[in-house]
């Protein structure tokens, strides 16, 4: 297993950022949209050339794939990037989609047929071997792009929003899927869902503007946030104090329309399944509250309206 190393600078997409993944690991690649995520897998898939950038995989030695004179095209690089589109070669059976990989890799015809076989059972549609590949439903032709994907054994998976194009459902089965098949993958997946961070990812980047705005492990950065769109996609409010942060949950922050606490005013009111979850800015930030629509007064879910906002004191600061 290695490691995949990514910097590029991309003056005209006002992209310039650094993207590591230690060996064996799954990076959720977060971010709104046009902050430069398809940007960075394309480089490192070697999809987009700009003038500065370095790519390797793994280390002592690194195979470098792209640096100042080195230029490995896309086919020739052990990084396999898969998209929201599955791309299948129409007129195949998707047997012969996921034996190509290994076709092209030298295995014989038995050989490629067996391993591509094996691959189509690890992502259950085996039952579809023989079947045209313009005849699958999305899900289907996604897990037989991932079959594909993977038999090409390779070093790296890039994944751009993999399950976009799929109903939440078939996204559902997908992302788990997904969970199976990326342990111990060095792997990054470009995503606008929490759920993929949550499911899929080891460690997390949050690009903003072309630059990685913060990173760490899952855990830390989804609980720690330091920055506000990191912190919204968690589910969480974000102030910054004189010594660092407070990112309280919402079961955290208790609403009133006049009492204590800092004063703010209501930017959004989400209805979840549960529970209505209210947003609020206030002078160092935002903030979340889960509020009962049913028994709280009307003005408590209703956007412009002054509030006050009541942190549990157990919510502490970090820096
Ligand atoms: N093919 C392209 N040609 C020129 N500029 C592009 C191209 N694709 C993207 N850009 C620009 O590059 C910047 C980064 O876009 P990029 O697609 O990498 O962001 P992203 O984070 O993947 O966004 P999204 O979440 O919407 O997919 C944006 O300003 C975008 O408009």
């Amino acid at each position: 297993m290695t490691g995949l190393e990514c910097t590029a600078s991309v003056p005209e997409r006002g992209v310039d950022a650094s993207l590591s993944v230690r060996a064996g690991r799954t990076v959720a690649l977060l971010g709104p949209n046009g902050s430069g995520k398809s940007t960075m897998l394309a480089v490192a898939a070697g999809l987009l050339r700009p003038g500065v950038a370095s790519v390797t995989v793994g280390e002592s030695p690194a195979l470098t794939c792209h640096d100042d004179r080195t230029w490995v095209p896309p086919h020739r690089r052990p990084i396999t990037l898969l998209t929201q589109d599955p791309s299948l070669f129409a007129g195949m059976s998707v047997l012969e989609n996921v034996a190509f990989g290994p076709r092209a890799r030298g295995l014989s015809r038995d050989a490629a047929r067996a391993a591509a076989h094996g691959w189509l059972e690890r992502t259950g549609v085996a039952h579809l071997a023989f079947a045209r590949a313009e005849s699958l439903s999305g899900g289907q032709a996604q897990r037989v792009a991932i079959a594909r994907a993977l038999a090409t054994e390779p070093t790296v998976l890039l994944l751009d929003e993999p399950l976009a194009a799929l109903d939440v459902d078939a996204a559902g089965e997908v992302r788990a899927l997904l969970a199976g098949l990326l342990t111990n993958v060095t792997a990054v997946i470009a995503t606008h869902h929490l759920l993929d961070a949550a499911l899929l990812a080891d460690d997390v980047v949050v690009m903003h503007e072309g630059r990685v705005a913060e990173q760490g492990t899952r855990a830390d950065v989804l609980t720690r946030p330091r920055h506000e769109f990191t912190a919204r996609l968690a589910g969480r409010g974000l102030l910054r104090t004189p010594t660092g942060f407070l990112a309280p949950s919402p079961a955290q922050v208790t609403l009133a329309v006049t009492g204590g606490g800092l004063p703010g005013t209501i930017a959004r009111v989400e209805a979840h399944a549960e529970s209505t979850r209210v947003w609020v800015d206030v002078p160092e930030g935002i903030l979340a509250s889960d509020v009962d629509p049913v028994t709280s007064p009307p003005a408590l879910v209703t956007p412009g309206t002054a509030v006050t906002c009541e942190i549990a004191p157990e919510v502490s600061t970090y820096t």
